[in-house]
């Protein structure tokens, strides 16, 4: 039995710095994608959207408990019935840290789960500026398993294969991905998709933050690594159309789950 969604990317550009400019730009992108004539069953949008890595101004800037951005993001969820993963934000804690933050929704605009990055990415010394978080994000979409990932987390297969293990079918990456690594960005990609047989779907930013270029190339791979749908460079939303009922096939055909040899090298 076919199990199709619809999914839209919002491949933005984010300035550092200027949550304002920021929230009405993601605000017009997503009206644009509920809006036009290939409505999506879900949406996705880049890592820190709200933000982009304006660290050392971050404590000040980060969303307050994500208050506005649940407020944003339940509200157009309900009133388009689309299920949301919300990018990531910077969340500002009750415990004074900044967390950065995956809010997913569903379609009456109910938070259903939530994921703070949990490797901290020390080449942009996010180490210094957020808290990480502890637990692995999963939820359920229309019955399906799902796992969410962010950014530098894809470099950890065992996390991926940790959410496959717990039922994921597919998987949400937000990111915020820069220059020059788009071979590692593809293919790291690629292979959590080919070895844990199921959907990679990887929002990434694009423009420019100071020294730093983002090159887009969002992402949807199916469950055999092939590519579904790839942007360019400029801002766009992809749109990709997915069968969950694929995984189920490649899984029975290659069977990597039952032919796992865990007593040797561990789960
Ligand atoms: O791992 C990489 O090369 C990029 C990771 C990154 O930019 C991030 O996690 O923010």
């Amino acid at each position: 039995m076919s199990q199709s969604l619809r999914l839209a990317l919002l491949q933005m550009q984010i300035e550092a710095g200027n949550v304002e400019a920021n929230y009405a730009k993601l605000e017009s992108m997503l009206e644009e994608a509920a809006s036009g004539e290939k409505k999506p069953d879900v949406i996705l949008f880049p890592e820190m959207w709200n933000t982009g890595y304006a660290l050392t101004e971050i404590e000040r800037i980060a969303d307050r408990q994500g208050e506005r951005t649940k407020a944003l993001l339940s509200a157009f969820a309900k009133k388009h019935g689309v299920h949301i993963i919300g990018g990531s934000v910077a969340e500002l804690r009750e415990d004074g840290k900044v967390y950065n933050t995956i809010y997913a929704f569903d379609r009456e605009g109910k938070v259903v789960s939530d994921y703070s990055k949990i490797h901290l990415f020390r080449l942009m010394e996010e180490e210094k500026y957020l808290a990480a978080g502890d637990k692995p994000g999963k939820l359920e979409l229309e019955g399906a398993g799902a796992g969410m990932m962010i950014c530098y987390d894809i470099r950890f297969p065992e996390l991926a294969r940790k959410l496959a293990l717990e039922g994921a079918k597919l998987l949400f990456v937000p990111a915020e991905w820069p220059n020059p690594r788009l071979h590692h960005w593809r293919t790291l990609l690629t292979a959590r998709a080919i070895e844990n047989q199921m959907f990679v779907v990887a929002c990434n930013r694009t423009g420019t933050s100071g020294d730093t270029s983002f090159f887009g190339h969002s992402l949807v791979l199916d469950p055999w690594g092939e590519t579904i749908a790839e942007a360019g460079e400029e801002e766009t939303i992809v749109y990709a159309d997915i069968d969950l009922s694929l995984v189920d096939a490649v899984r029975t055909k290659i069977p990597v789950f039952e032919d796992r040899r865990p007593s040797v090298y561990g789960s």
